[in-house]
This record gives C-alpha cells, sequence and structure tokens, in this order.
C-alpha cells in the first residue's frame, strides 16, 4: 500500500525498530559513464545490471540519436559503437531532460559525427551551469552554436572528429565538465590535457569515477593534482558490471539513524569511487553501527544521535537526505562547501531550507549550505521542485512526522523508479 493520493504521498512513519533488507537499483553515475565509454568503443559492451530511470533512458536516446544503438539484454543493455548518424548536414536532435549527466556528457560525442545534433531538455538543465564546458570545447575545436545563452538549447555541428589537446578548464560550479572532457578524451585525435583554473571541483569522487572506469575500457590517464591527460585511444570493455547507487541507498542508510534499528542494503561493494561509501563513516560518527560485509552493509542505530558539522563540498549530491536526517539530531548541525548545489536538479539550498522550515525544523539558508537547529517538526506539504533527491529527503522526514505529503512523487524516478513501493515495504 504506497498511499498516493491527488500527486501526493503520504510518507509512512517507522513503527517499531526497523529491521529490513533492500536492495536498490544500479548507479546512475556508473550506468551513464558505462554507456558513453560503450559508445566510444571499437567493439560492443554488455552493461549488466544498469539503472534503468528516466536518466539512463535519456543517455540511451542521446547514444542512439548520435548513431550508437543498444539493444534490451536479459540483465542489461547491449551498447554498440557510434557509427555514422545519418549522413553529412542531417540534423538530430538529442534531448536532456534534466540529466546533468546527459546535458554534459553527450555533446562532445557529437563532435565526432558529421551531423548538426542540437540539445535541449527540461526548462531546469536550461538553468543549470554548462558553459565554461562549451567554451573548453569550443578551445578543443569544436563548432557550438547557442545563440550567445551559455545554456541549452545549444546545436554542436559535428566536423567528423576533434583536435583535442590542451585546454584550461573551469569546473567549480559542476564536476561534470572536467568528467566530459576527459571521457571523450580517447576520442580526440590528440586525447586531451585539462589543466583546471578557478575554484576547485565539487564531487571528488565522482572525478575518481571517471578516471577508474576510463582505465576498466583500456584507457590511458594520468593525473597529476589540477593537470589530468587522456591518451587518444581505441577504448573497448566487453562487459561492465554497474554496481548499486550508494546515493540512492542514502535515505535508506538514514532511516536506521533516524528511526532506529536495523537497515541491511545488499550487494554494498566493498570498493568503490561512488561518494555514497562515505556515509559508512558518517554514520559510525552518529553513534549508528555499519557493518560491511560479502553480502552487503548493515546500519544498527538507535534513534538518537548527535548534531555535526559538515563539509559535504565531495559529496553533494547526498545533502538533502543528510539534511533532512539531521532535522533529528539532538543539536544544531551545519552543512557547508555546497553552493554548487544551487545549479542541481533546483536550487536544492533555497529548496531545502524553504520545505524543511515549512514543517517546523530550524534551518537557515548559507551562501553555500544550511544550518539546522533542533526543533518540533509537522505535517503537511513538501514541495518536491522536480528533484529526485528531495522525494528522498522527504520519505526520511516522514518516518517521525506523521502527515508528511509529498508533492509529485513519480519525480523520483530519474534515478529510482520504484522508490516509493520500496521504502514503503521497508517501513511496514
Ligand atoms: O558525474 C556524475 O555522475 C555526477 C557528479 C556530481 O555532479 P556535480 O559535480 O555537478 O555536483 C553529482 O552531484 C551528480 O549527481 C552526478
Ligand atoms: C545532481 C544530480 O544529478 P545530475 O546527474 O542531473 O547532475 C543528482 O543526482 O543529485
Amino acid at each position: 500500500m504506497t498511499n498516493i493520493r491527488d500527486d501526493h504521498w503520504t510518507a509512512p512513519v517507522a513503527g517499531a525498530s526497523l529491521d529490513a533488507a533492500v536492495r536498490v537499483p544500479g548507479s546512475k553515475s556508473i550506468t551513464n559513464r558505462a554507456y558513453v565509454l560503450a559508445a566510444l568503443a571499437s567493439a560492443p559492451t554488455r552493461v549488466r545490471h544498469p539503472l534503468d530511470s528516466r536518466d539512463t533512458r535519456l543517455m540511451l536516446g542521446a547514444l542512439a540519436s548520435l548513431g550508437a544503438r543498444s539493444e534490451e539484454t536479459i540483465d542489461g543493455f547491449l551498447v554498440h559503437p557510434l557509427g555514422t548518424i545519418s549522413g553529412r548536414g542531417d540534423e538530430t536532435t538529442v534531448t536532456l531532460g534534466n540529466a546533468g549527466t546527459v546535458a554534459r556528457f553527450t555533446p562532445a560525442l557529437a563532435t565526432l559525427g558529421d551531423a548538426s545534433v542540437q540539445f535541449d531538455g527540461d526548462d531546469a538543465i536550461r538553468r543549470r551551469p554548462i558553459d565554461p564546458l562549451l567554451a573548453a570545447l569550443r578551445k578543443l575545436g569544436a563548432r557550438i552554436d547557442d545563440g550567445g545563452r551559455g545554456a541549452p538549447p545549444f546545436t554542436v555541428h559535428g566536423t567528423g572528429g576533434l583536435r583535442g589537446g590542451r585546454v584550461d578548464l573551469d569546473s567549480s560550479a559542476s564536476s561534470q565538465f572536467l568528467s566530459a572532457l576527459l571521457l571523450a578524451g580517447p576520442a580526440f585525435e590528440q586525447g586531451v590535457t585539462v589543466r583546471l583554473v578557478g575554484g576547485a571541483p565539487p564531487s571528488e569522487p565522482h572525478i575518481a569515477m571517471t578516471l577508474d572506469m576510463l582505465r576498466r575500457f583500456g584507457a590511458t590517464v594520468e593525473r597529476s593534482g589540477t593537470e589530468f591527460h587522456v591518451e587518444p585511444a581505441k577504448l573497448s570493455c566487453p562487459e561492465y558490471v554497474v554496481e548499486p547507487d550508494l546515493s540512492t541507498a542514502a535515505p535508506f542508510v538514514a532511516a536506521a539513524v533516524v528511526g532506529g534499528g536495523t537497515v541491511r542494503v545488499h550487494g554494498w561493494p566493498k570498493q568503490t569511487t561512488q561518494p555514497g561509501d562515505w556515509l559508512r563513516g558518517l554514520v559510525t560518527e552518529l553513534g549508528a553501527k555499519a557493518t560491511l560485509d560479502d553480502d552487503g552493509l548493515s546500519v544498527t542505530g538507535g534513534g538518537a544521535f548527535p548534531g555535526i558539522d559538515l563539509d559535504l563540498h565531495e559529496v553533494g549530491e547526498l545533502t538533502p537526505v543528510i539534511a533532512a536526517m539531521l532535522c533529528f539530531a539532538e543539536s544544531p548541525s551545519s552543512i557547508t562547501g555546497v553552493a554548487h548545489l544551487r545549479g542541481h536538479e533546483t536550487d536544492r539550498l533555497t529548496a531545502l531550507a524553504t520545505e524543511l522550515s515549512g514543517l517546523g525544523a530550524g534551518v537557515t539558508e548559507l551562501e553555500d549550505g544550511l544550518e539546522i537547529t533542533p526543533a518540533p517538526m509537522h505535517g503537511g506539504v513538501f514541495h518536491t521542485y522536480e528533484d529526485h533527491r528531495l522525494v528522498m529527503a522527504a520519505a526520511v522526514l516522514g518516518l517521525r512526522v506523521p502527515g508528511v505529503l509529498v508533492e509529485d512523487p513519480e519525480t523520483v524516478g530519474k534515478t529510482f523508479p520504484k522508490f516509493v513501493e520500496t521504502w514503503s515495504d521497508l517501513v511496514s
């Protein structure tokens, strides 16, 4: 019983101490990187246990528009290399939705074909930063027409290949700009050498993920501080197995801390580049017990935990769930280092401050984060701004606050179409 009415879902309250086990779907970040690298490879790649969600379907659709077809298999997709699009001068479109990975990773691929490719998506993606990436691609030889907007809609006029070479990049608004250049680098005539300028990019684990996956596809990649080099190379990886998404697992981990009891996440990898792995240390600091074994991660919490000061610059996508969890801490908390979240699916700092305060929490918006002071909370509508992670955050609140009405729960389908059912099973 999922309790969705009039486009609102009443998030279930945790009764007795939790004792549950969940399986979460594949990692969005790994799936979409695997698809991009498969399209750049010289032979088909079997991607096993990928995430199947709005963002990953958009990626497969984008790659199909660019000439890389894919076929469904028993446990994922077989992705074929990029062919010719459909002939010189033809026009095609790529639909971005609100997927940062699709918007940032696929324009470089369009430079390799002969067609003019128009990129556009939801209103929200038109507001998300991309200009530094487009500027870097132009420096590397790309022809891109964005009407001076520095945002979608824009058109990449493919010229059958890209020179590549050295480029300076400001990736402080999103690590995805850097990942985009590195992922496509093996296909550029001279490879690519990126020197970071400006502030440090957020989401360092996602950069490590890019380097690791490039290597698994046979690329030669070097990093020396803020300089990255990718050699031109023919890629290949006959089979790639995608790990469960540990950021999607975050609300389930938080449930053990907030609700008390034990939650087991099957398939948690022993070694990973995913930012969500950082949660094991966090929950331990909050007094919960996290045990990683061959079958996954078990988290046991008691429901009571202290406040904490966190810099989430490296793991920004975990912020909504962590902010919701910290509303139940026994002392004040702060989250800093995440100004770039204003350019995520929505301005997450304003959205979280508004929605958490709206249900009674003592939340102050900082320029780069949030201050959270414990206060009694009450039910009401939690607006989700077409942001999957706000649905997950609201679910965490609902564990202890009766009557949290989550607006537009389907928006969670960006990364976890069955979230509501899985969450309801957890609590029942
Ligand atoms: O490369 C990736 O797969 C991602 C990088 C991060 O983006 P930002 O660096 O823009 O935060 C993260 O928040 C996003 O969910 C996925
Ligand atoms: C920021 C996120 O997504 P995207 O891949 O669209 O950037 C996210 O999933 O939290």
